[in-house]
């Protein structure tokens, strides 16, 4: 599975450009034969949290683009996330469009950055982000979600063999990013694609290093600060190979976690 990872800057608060930005490197991603495209969190806003009254995607604009691009092409379109205003407030939304145009996911960010503003401005998902593509189970989180592993495990544990992870990770924090992301990779036993974006906004400076990372915990690809599209295979066929060599899962104490549960 030939997958691309659209490492880009994001213009603050302005989605037509985004939008435009994103179409271009669609359309190279698809010519170069990528098989599932990737995109980084926020693309269409960035942070401009408190324009999102005016400028979130309130009438399905990113399902309709990135369905279309995912049908007229045939390609899969994990579509990073995009600033959503919903019935109840704003959402921080992953949509993933599979290569015959229909919508397979919806997910919000479950856990809210509190260094970003996310607390104050947007509502927490409730839905967990698996999906399928082709038949084979996928997760999908968002950026700070990678601080939580009982997340990305209850994704694993509902089969996600791939978990694809959009980001907005700030330069200050990139050993975290790394380390973070190796680690539940290993732990789960299961690819990690993990695509964050470069520039800067009005307080962040973005720290890149997209990367894909395989069951055994390797680094396979690492885009450092480059813009623009990172390739890599992957074969889900390691997934089974890795959970065979060292049986974590089958070796879980449940009870015993259980047992010893706290609430913080
Ligand atoms: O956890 C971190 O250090 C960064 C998280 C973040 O930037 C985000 O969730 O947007």
């Amino acid at each position: 599975m030939k997958i691309a990872c659209v490492q880009m800057d994001i213009a603050f608060g302005d989605p037509e450009t985004n939008f435009q930005r994103v179409k271009n490197y669609l359309e190279e991603a698809a010519e170069n034969g990528a098989e599932i495209i990737v995109l980084p969190e926020m693309w269409n806003t960035g942070y401009a949290l408190t324009q999102l009254e005016e400028l979130a995607d309130g009438n399905s604009r990113t399902v309709e683009f990135l369905r279309k691009f995912a049908k007229d092409r045939g390609v899969h379109v994990v579509g990073g996330s995009v600033s959503t205003k919903k019935d109840d407030g704003f959402y921080n939304t992953m949509y993933v469009a599979d290569s015959t145009g229909e919508l397979v996911s919806e997910y919000d960010k479950a856990h809210r950055f509190g260094l970003m503003d996310e607390h104050i401005h947007l509502e927490e998902g409730e839905s967990l982000g698996t999906f399928k593509l082709d038949g084979e189970t996928y997760g999908g989180v968002i950026c700070y979600d990678i601080r939580f592993p009982e997340w990305l495990r209850a994704q694993a544990l509902n089969g996600a063999k791939a978990i694809f992870v959009p980001a907005e990770w700030p330069a200050a924090r990139i050993d975290h990013w790394r380390t973070l992301l190796q680690a539940r990779a290993i732990e789960n036993q299961c690819f990690i694609i993990a695509v964050n974006r470069i520039g800067s906004d009005p307080k962040n400076e973005f720290g890149g290093h997209s990367m894909v990372i395989a069951p055994w915990g390797e680094v396979r690809m690492d885009m450092a600060q480059d813009e623009g599209i990172g390739y890599t295979e992957i074969d889900l066929a390691e997934v089974d190979e890795v959970r065979g060599r060292i049986p974590v899962f089958d070796d879980r104490r449940v009870e015993l976690y259980k047992k010893f549960e706290k609430a913080h």
